[in-house]
């Protein structure tokens, strides 16, 4: 599959990042421009209903009133705290909200007053005309209670439905945003999983390209650039080719061939141990690097595989001077850098191929001098 351009990816996080931050944006345009206002409302509202209080505690005065004024006989003292009375009820009354919406208010306004005149004035007043006088306004103040009440019970309602419609559609939103959140983050993930296993496949294709399929160690390649990464430093390489492999491969098959390629690898490897690196340079020769103190050194490690084959033991049906597989090996120090390890390599294939014309089975180490060449430092083999 075709990864989608780098762009596009981005493109995509930026959509979602933005749908995301423009959701968030329009979640508290909608608490500040619907909720607070509608909280508002609601609460301006309740104001007006302390209508509801004003107009029971109105009527309560105008009851104790007509109390007072109904007991007999009424002497001027009654007539006066009935006319107190009067007059608290009337200041309770008489409010914007009452006369500009209910009808009644007027009219009991004015009976009121006229009542109040006849109590100031000390005229002789009849049951009769007392019920008119306060009956009226008492039932008024009763329909402005009971309607307030009402209105108290319905505006309570609609706000608590509001209130929990927009409580929905916020938790709406911020389900919608958290879902979005969630698929930024996955977005983002699958970019980062996906980027790892690309760097992962290219290690491994790195490593691939450096390594010997058949035996797992370095390949020329690998020694290449080993090498140069080493530049300047003192360095010994030693060549190891297979004596009569061919011969080997003619008797067992190129299968066992194999076999033999990879056991030798792991001798080799096993014998110089941690300190060197191996590589395969193709066909039955290999190759390893390893510090070089001094000639004596290197003498030393080359003796060491010589013998250790030796002890191995590996049978070699068509050997035509030994029962079992030998080698030859040829090796040189050299400071790493380009020219410095074409000379080497070159010293140490020279050493290797007079022990293969020296009858093979052995090694040798090319003795050198250091020179300085175009900037790399070169050692010269006699
Ligand atoms: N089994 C196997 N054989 C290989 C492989 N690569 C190269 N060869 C064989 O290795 C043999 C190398 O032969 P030569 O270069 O003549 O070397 P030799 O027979 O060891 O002779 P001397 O080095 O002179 O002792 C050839 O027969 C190649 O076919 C491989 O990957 N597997």
């Amino acid at each position: 599959m075709i990864p989608a351009p780098r762009w596009r990816r981005h493109l995509g996080w930026l959509w979602l990042s933005l749908m995301s931050f423009t959701l968030l944006m329009l979640l508290i345009a909608y608490q500040t421009r619907w909720v607070y206002p509608e909280i508002h409302a609601y609460f301006s509202q309740a104001g007006n209903l302390t209508g509801q209080q004003l107009a029971t505690r109105s009527r309560d005065y105008l009851q104790e009133s007509l109390d007072i004024l109904l007991a007999s006989p009424v002497d001027d003292d009654g007539r006066d705290r009935a006319h107190f009375h009067l007059e608290l009820a009337y200041s309770l009354f008489d409010i914007g909200l009452y006369r500009n919406e209910y009808s009644c208010t007027r009219p009991s306004l004015a009976a009121l007053d006229e009542l109040k005149v006849k109590l100031r004035s000390g005229e002789s007043l009849l049951p009769g005309d007392l019920r008119h006088s306060l009956l009226s306004p008492i039932r008024c103040l009763t329909e402005i209670e009971m309607h307030q009440l009402d209105r108290r019970s319905s505006v309570t309602a609609a706000f608590v439905e509001d209130t929990r419609r927009h409580q929905g559609q916020v938790l709406i939103g911020s389900v919608v945003i958290f879902v979005l959140g969630l698929a930024f983050w996955w977005m983002h993930e699958r970019h980062r999983r996906s980027a790892e296993r690309a760097t992962r496949e290219s290690l491994e294709w790195m490593a691939r390209a450096l390594s010997d399929p058949l035996t797992g160690v370095g390949n020329r390649s690998a020694l290449h650039q080993d090498v140069l990464a080493s530049k300047g430093q003192p360095m010994g390489l030693i060549l190891i080719d297979i004596d009569f492999f061919k011969q080997y491969n003619d008797h067992l098959g190129h299968p066992d061939g194999d076999k033999l390629l990879r056991h030798l690898a792991h001798l080799i490897d096993e014998t110089l141990g941690r300190q060197a690196r191996l590589y395969r340079m193709g066909g039955d020769e290999f190759a390893a690097l390893i510090d070089c103190v001094d000639d004596d050194v290197l003498a030393g490690h080359c003796e060491r595989l010589v013998k250790e084959l030796r002890e191995a033991a590996l049978e070699h049906p068509a050997h035509p001077g030994s029962p079992t597989v030998t080698f030859s090996v040829g090796a040189a120090c050299f400071i790493a850098g380009q020219a410095g390890f074409d000379a080497g390599y070159a010293a140490a294939d020279q050493a290797l191929y007079r022990v293969k014309a020296g009858g093979r089975d052995g090694w040798q180490v090319a003795e050198a001098k250091v020179v300085a060449d175009s900037g790399d430092l070169k050692l010269e083999r006699s």
